[in-house]
């Protein structure tokens, strides 16, 4: 069987990475998103081991002792990281497992993944990011300061990625996602 491959979404909050994500799964129910693992509360609504398996700190310290996270990082206080048995099972069964993380943790993946497509999604501009972050009215004002800071550094490192891609139009985003996991 054709063995099947790791991709890797990441780029600034608010940038669209989770809107590409749900859109490419409604057109693509053969890709396997991974679940994380997390050290934050769970918000309103989210269902441990869908939207993330949560922990409290210490074990997640463990996860990171006993090497079974593929990568992990710290943002914005909390630990996230990418539970490895699942992907490499998901792997060998031949399907195609995205992973949509931030930037650090995503830039890691090619020391412990070294064939994962990592992709990064650009925004138009960062005032449009900024938009975006205070359109989805999720978070509060410091915290959309905070992002837009880390967003500065993030950019920065943009062209060490795979790829890149820009999230202005969203349908032709989405068709340069396609391109890019569906091709070979
Ligand atoms: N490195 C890493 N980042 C993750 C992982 N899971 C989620 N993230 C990222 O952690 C950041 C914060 O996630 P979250 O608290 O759910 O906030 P939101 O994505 O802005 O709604 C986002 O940039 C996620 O993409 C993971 O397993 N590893
Ligand atoms: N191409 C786009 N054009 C305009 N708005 C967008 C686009 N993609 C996403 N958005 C909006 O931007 C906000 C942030 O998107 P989201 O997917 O939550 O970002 P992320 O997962 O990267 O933090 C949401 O309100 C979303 O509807």
């Amino acid at each position: 069987m054709a063995s099947g491959k790791l991709i890797v979404l990441t780029g600034p909050s608010g940038v669209g990475k989770g809107t590409l994500v749900r859109s490419l799964l409604v057109r693509h129910p053969e890709l396997y998103l991974s679940v994380s693992a997390t050290t934050r509360s769970p918000r309103e609504g989210e269902i441990e081991g869908k939207d993330y398996y949560f922990l409290n700190k210490s074990a997640f310290e463990t996860m990171i002792e006993q090497n079974q996270l593929l990568e992990w990082a710290e943002y914005a206080g909390n630990y996230y990281g990418t539970p490895r048995t699942k992907v490499e099972e998901k792997i060998d069964q031949g399907l195609i497992v995205l992973l949509e993380i931030e930037v650090v943790g995503a830039n890691s993946i090619k020391d412990s993944f070294p064939d994962a497509l990592r992709i990064f999604i650009l925004p138009p501009s960062l005032e449009e990011l900024e938009h975006r972050l205070r359109s989805r009215k999720t978070d509060t004002e410091e915290a959309i300061l905070r992002r837009l800071e880390r967003a500065k550094e993030e950019l920065k490192v943009s062209e060490e990625f795979d790829q890149r891609l820009v999230n202005d139009d969203l349908e032709i985003a989405l068709q340069e996602l396609e391109g890019a996991i569906f091709s070979d």
